[in-house]
């Protein structure tokens, strides 16, 4: 079957499609990614959905608005990425807007913001979205997703394979080895806390908003690391709380930058940038430590960019060999829209998204909801596709 995925995250800063065919079992499939687009969002509405993410209070009539504005951005980058509308199937995770991981009794809620029937009419392909809500009611974290997807898609190798995110967020896979004693084990993953979200906003913050990131990391490369005051911030409750966990900018966001700045001596903004970009690579680091002992670090998201990142990781995971995903044939901007093809894939199969070793739910469940269009334009019936169990792809 081939499908279109679509991924916009924490850095609001547009929308990654792929377009790719999946076939044979679900949990190992045969795949191939034939294409990929970034569409970027307008700066004025990723400025607004960074607001909302900050917690800025915006009226119904605007949060309508930017659900429209969003649904026709996914639907632009998808006709640039699948312009003979190839696709037989849409995936598309929206745009996060609040995400709060269960704490204290009280389940966990996340919003993606996205017209599901719209995007559905437009593209005249059935669209899966909403992929997060089924986990989040049966308790989990609802987030991340992509480590099951890692493991039918990458495999697995001699020792634990950790797979990294470099997004607005780090989230770590580990993949259990083929063979031995702990091949039985599940696949494990988690959020371990800020990649570029506080980076982005110290840089807006010192650039003036002239600068969205620090390109290359070429300015914090101008700045002295504060180890010790890195070393204070990985004692922080969330860095020392254990998996399963989840987060974003509601706890890493505009509050904790300014928290953090506060305490950066002399306030220089290389100094800062530097001290922020080397914590961010000690949190993986550290979080690494929270789990299985890797044998080798596959890199992804837009972080992979900033070379001063990527050798803050390597000095601080010493011992592992850090890889770009790249060499796998999933360029560092493709892998989570890949994965949510995969994800919309699994839907459509009926085959259960989530991992309850990953984000804590009770049980498993088939992720999504499906929009069909109504129009009657629909390119075509998902003819090959098995019969649900509810009959739903007849
Ligand atoms: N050339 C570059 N140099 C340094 N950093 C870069 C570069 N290009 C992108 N980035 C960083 O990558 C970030 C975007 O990465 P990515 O698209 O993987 O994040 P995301 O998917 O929005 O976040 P998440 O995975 O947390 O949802 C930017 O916000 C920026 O910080
Ligand atoms: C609520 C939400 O959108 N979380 C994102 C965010 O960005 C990275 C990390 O935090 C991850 O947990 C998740 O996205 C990826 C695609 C996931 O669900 O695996």
């Amino acid at each position: 079957m081939r499908v279109l995925g679509l991924m916009s995250g924490t850095s609001a800063d547009g929308v990654d499609a792929v377009l790719a065919s999946f076939s044979g079992p679900p949990q190992r499939p045969r795949w191939k990614l034939e294409k990929h687009h970034f569409n970027p969002y307008p700066a004025e509405l990723q400025r607004q959905l960074i607001g909302v993410g900050q917690g800025q209070s915006f009226d119904s009539s605007t949060l309508l608005e930017l659900a429209e504005a969003v649904t026709e951005q996914q639907a632009l980058a998808a006709r640039a990425c699948d312009p003979q509308g190839g696709a037989q199937l849409v995936g598309c995770h929206g745009q996060t807007l609040w995400h709060r991981p269960p704490q204290a009794g009280q389940r966990g809620a996340s919003w993606q913001l996205l017209q599901g029937p719209l995007l559905a009419e437009l593209l005249a392909t059935p669209v899966v979205f909403d992929f997060r809500s089924a986990d989040l009611a049966l308790g989990g974290q609802g987030a991340p997703l992509v480590p099951p997807a890692d493991q039918a898609l990458l495999g697995r190798c001699g020792g634990w394979r950790a797979v990294l995110n470099l997004g607005g967020i780090a989230n770590l896979t580990l993949i259990p080895p083929a063979q031995g004693p702990e091949s039985c084990l599940p696949v494990r993953g988690w959020d371990c806390g800020p990649a570029n979200t506080l980076l982005d906003l110290a840089t807006m913050h010192f650039s003036g908003g002239q600068q969205s990131y620090d390109a290359d990391g070429a300015w914090a490369r101008q700045g002295q690391i504060d180890e010790a005051l890195i070393q204070r911030w990985l004692a922080e409750p969330y860095f020392q709380s254990p998996p399963p966990k989840s987060t974003g900018r509601e706890l890493f966001g505009q509050a904790d930058l300014e928290r953090r700045l506060a305490e950066v001596k002399g306030r220089d903004a290389a100094d800062a940038l530097a001290t922020l970009t080397g914590f961010s690579a000690a949190v993986v680091a550290q979080e690494l430590g929270h789990g299985p002992q890797a044998i080798e670090l596959l890199v992804a998201g837009g972080g992979c960019r900033n070379s001063l990142l990527v050798e803050q990781l390597q000095h601080r995971c010493r011992g592992l060999i850090v890889r770009p995903l790249a060499e796998f044939g999933i360029g560092e901007a493709e892998r989570e829209a890949l994965a949510f093809a995969l994800l919309a894939w699994w839907h459509a199969l009926g085959h259960q998204g989530n991992l309850p070793s990953v984000t804590g739910a009770s049980g498993g469940a088939v992720l999504g909801l499906c929009a069909r269009p109504q129009s009657g334009r629909c390119k075509r019936t998902l003819r090959g596709a098995p019969r649900r169990r509810w009959g739903f792809w007849a």
